[in-house]
């Protein structure tokens, strides 16, 4: 059986007419769902005559071929394997010429009609999104602060799987005047395709599964299944036992789930193989499991657990199969048991662990469950430096063995085609375990790992004889084993996996080039410019769902109110009003509202808002202050306020709520960090038509161009050091241009709020990095 999707073709043919090269493509290839229904599964027209005689005739298979013999498929030539293809009885260079100008003709029209898809199909999600969410303004009563890991909000995410569908039609190349009526027909046949497979199977069978993606995940969870070699496992890895008392996971895969061939059935439907647009990664599809220490909604202690929640949702748009690991800290409302169970051996003691599933927005989240795990919500990074180690061993042990052992709608991810992402030190073992227990043994060879560097100045860092925790062979210590004058001789989990990873990616590019230097490498720069060959930086996203003025859950109770671009001017005052009313503030329009959000610590700069304080108490200004963190910090925030009730507001404590209202609230956000790898408030702020005033590093440079009062262009103000002086300077001009420049302020406003800073591109940044790492032996 010949299988091709969406597959652009030539075809020659003396048919006269188009009624007549109908006729003889459906002689030629026999469709096995060719009916009336499914008409549209080739789409073909007349092009010009060749100088064989024949005219030429360009389409679209969307179909599967089957039964094709080589005389069946004689002269029908797919566009891309066109050059390898021999046609027999004809070996024409014009003719040959001829083609290859129809191919590259056919090419323009395609792209042309592909970028009128993006934008009919973008026009339709903002409709729709706004209408899902006029109807979760209605629905909606939830809040992250009570039951945090908030069922509503996730409910409300896993609404828009429809509209993602629709959204990533985008990339279909369907002839055009097929278009509109794909368009309408789509979220009833999405859904109804999905009703119906979930009525047979009990269980949704995720709709960014195609047939083929399906069956191609069987071949390889097949010829890669632990099960095959378990006899001659190493003896490292035998350290996974199952417990006796549970099923086996396949037993389970067969009770729970649809079988194979079911899903197989099911997912050929020909309703939803009809609406299945390519995807837009193209031939580059690949299985994906980021995995990392936190992830938003449910976990979250700052940037990290926003980037785990929304890039993979990202990269499942592109067409990817795309899976989250993180722990599972406490009972989470929607991720439900799939029945396995393992036992890892963690400092000689065995752990059994258990996962939780959750497909939501096109993405498997996938939860670890251990006992060390739980009711550590807030508290994540707490504890004796060896508890954490041991929890961060378990997980990335459990991790890597995930695509294994957890079946997401009915079928494992396996291991070929498949790139972890790790986050930050917490799973930096995870490429260390990858290479040691796995492709140093013949296991796994086509899986890669790839680790992002959010932030270097935490490393894991320890003494030396905490390898005797990570349960490696010995030879493998060197990698762990580094010199600074600060640590001296240490233990040190960043720099394994920097080495062990095979592409490496930061946030930014600005942080790019500070992670080489001495001041920003934190003692790994050395070994971060011996691998400067596979680093990248590429700058985050935000969620333009749960960050965005328009459609924010969190501004539609106390006086706030959703606004956008066209209601600025009378949402934001009124957001500005609500959060002066809330926090007791004097409300007053006319004054600048300065907010920070962040961690208490060093990098974030807030000791030099505490130096600036004085001067900001002599201008008319209200500040308010987000954070927790270093207790001396804390207690700073808190004497602020005591002592300038009228001004000052600091609010010592992590809420979601109250930062998504500072950052509708206020006019001025400002971010004097020390280092900000890329910075996620800004990007908030910006959308929110809150302009930041930034310390010039890392992603701040990258992402705030100063504003220029001459041009009026640019986003914000920055100031080129650490220094308070240089912070009064920036913020004196803001608030100047505040009070006396209104035009030029609302331009700013707009222009920040025009931004596209979704995580569309740098999701195809990754993709890219993920590519070159799947090729690299
Ligand atoms: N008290 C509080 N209450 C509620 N919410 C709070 C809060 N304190 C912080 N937050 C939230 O946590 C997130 C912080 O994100 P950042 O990117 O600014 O910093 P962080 O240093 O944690 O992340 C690291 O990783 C990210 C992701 O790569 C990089 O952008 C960043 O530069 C790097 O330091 C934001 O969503 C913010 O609103």
């Amino acid at each position: 059986m010949a299988s091709i999707k969406s597959l652009p073709f030539v075809i020659e043919t003396k048919a006269e007419s188009s009624v007549l090269l109908h006729n003889e493509i459906r002689r030629r290839l026999r469709f096995p769902f060719f009916t009336n229904r499914r008409r549209r599964s080739v789409e073909v027209s007349l092009i010009n005559g060749s100088a064989s005689g024949y005219s030429q005739a360009v389409g679209l298979c969307s179909g599967q071929i089957s039964s094709c013999t080589r005389g069946q498929l004689w002269r029908v030539k797919p566009v891309r394997a066109i050059r390898k293809v021999s046609v027999e009885g004809e070996d024409n260079d014009e003719s040959e010429d001829a083609l290859q100008a129809t191919i590259e003709k056919s090419k323009k029209v395609l792209a042309m009609q592909r970028d009128l898809l993006q934008q009919i199909a973008e026009r339709r999600k903002l409709v729709s999104s706004i209408t899902s969410s006029t109807t979760d303004l209605e629905e909606e009563d939830g809040s992250f602060e009570q039951g945090d890991n908030s069922l509503s909000e996730v409910e409300t995410s896993g609404n828009n799987t429809v509209e993602d569908q629709n959204a990533s039609i985008a990339s279909s190349s369907y002839d055009h005047s097929t278009v509109e009526r794909e368009l309408e027909t789509i979220p009833s046949a999405v859904s109804r395709g999905f009703s119906k497979i979930e009525k047979e199977h009990g269980e949704p069978v995720p709709l960014n599964k195609a047939p083929y993606e399906v069956e191609s995940t069987k071949h390889v969870n097949k010829t890669s299944s632990k099960s095959e070699w378990s006899e001659s496992l190493p003896s490292f890895i035998s350290t996974t036992v199952e417990t006796s008392t549970l099923k086996d996971e396949e037993e389970h895969v067969d009770l729970k789930e649809p079988s194979l061939q079911e899903v197989n059935v099911g997912a050929t439907d020909s309703t939803i193989e009809d609406i299945k647009p390519p995807p837009l990664a193209g031939p580059n599809v690949m299985n994906i499991i980021l995995v990392a220490a936190e992830c938003a909604p449910w976990s979250k202690t700052g940037g990290l657990g926003d980037v785990a929640g929304a890039l993979p949702k990202a990269l499942a748009r592109r067409g990817h199969r795309v899976m989250v690991v993180a722990p599972r800290y406490g009972n989470y409302a929607e991720p439900q048991d799939v029945g396995v169970r393992k036992v890892y051996k963690v400092d000689g003691q065995d752990m059994e662990v258990a996962y939780f599933l959750s497909y939501i927005d096109g993405v498997d989240f996938v939860f670890i469950d251990s006992p060390i795990f739980r009711h550590m919500e807030n508290n994540i990074y707490g504890g004796k430096r060896e508890d954490i180690l041991k929890r961060m061993v378990l997980f990335c042990k459990a991790a890597v063995e995930v695509p294994w052992h957890v079946p997401c709608g009915g079928v494992c991810y396996g291991d070929g085609n498949l790139a972890f992402i790790a986050n930050d030190w917490h799973t930096a073992l995870l490429p260390v375990y990858l290479k040691a227990y796995y492709r140093d043994n013949g296991l796994m060879i086509y899986t890669r790992s790839i680790l992002v560097i959010h932030n270097i100045a935490h490393q894991g860092r320890g003494p030396v004889a905490d390898f005797s925790f990570v349960d490696l062979p010995q030879h493998y210590l060197d990698l762990f084993k580094l010199y600074d004058p600060v640590g001296g001789e240490h233990f040190n989990i960043f720099a394994a996996g920097l080495k062990t990873a095979d592409r490496v990616v930061t946030v930014s590019h600005g942080y790019a080039w500070e992670v080489k230097t001495v001041e920003g490498g934190w003692g790994l720069h050395g070994i971060i410019n011996e691998n400067d060959w596979k680093l990248r930086g590429i700058v985050n996203g935000i969620d333009t769902k749960d960050w965005n003025p328009q459609f924010d859950v969190f501004l539609r109770s106390d006086g706030y109110t959703n606004y956008s671009l066209e209601t600025l001017q009378t949402g934001k005052p009124q957001c500005k009003a609500a959060l002066q009313k809330e926090l007791g503030l004097p409300i007053r329009e006319d004054v600048p509202l300065i907010g920070f959000i962040g961690r208490l610590d060093e990098q974030k700069g807030v000791d030099l808002i505490a130096q600036a304080i004085p001067w900001m108490l002599e201008q008319d200004v209200q500040l308010v202050m987000l954070g927790t963190g270093r207790p001396d910090l804390e207690q700073m925030l808190r004497e602020f306020e005591h002592q300038h009730r009228g001004k000052v507001r600091g609010w010592v404590g992590f809420s979601v709520q109250t930062a998504h209202r500072i950052t509708a609230g206020a006019d001025i956000l400002l971010m004097p960090s020390r280092f900000e790898p890329c910075g996620l408030n800004q990007l908030y702020a910006m959308n929110y038509g809150t302009i930041p005033v930034v310390h010039a590093v890392g992603g701040l440079r990258d992402t705030v161009h100063p504003f220029n009062p001459y041009e009026e262009s640019g986003l914000g103000w920055t100031f080129d050091s650490a220094d308070t002086g240089k912070l009064i300077h920036a913020l004196g001009n803001c608030i100047y241009t505040y009070r006396d420049y209104k035009q030029s302020w609302e331009g700013i406003q707009r222009r920040g709020m025009m931004q596209d800073l979704s995580w569309d591109n740098a999701a195809h940044n990754y993709e890219e990095v993920l590519v070159a790492a799947k090729y690299q032996w």
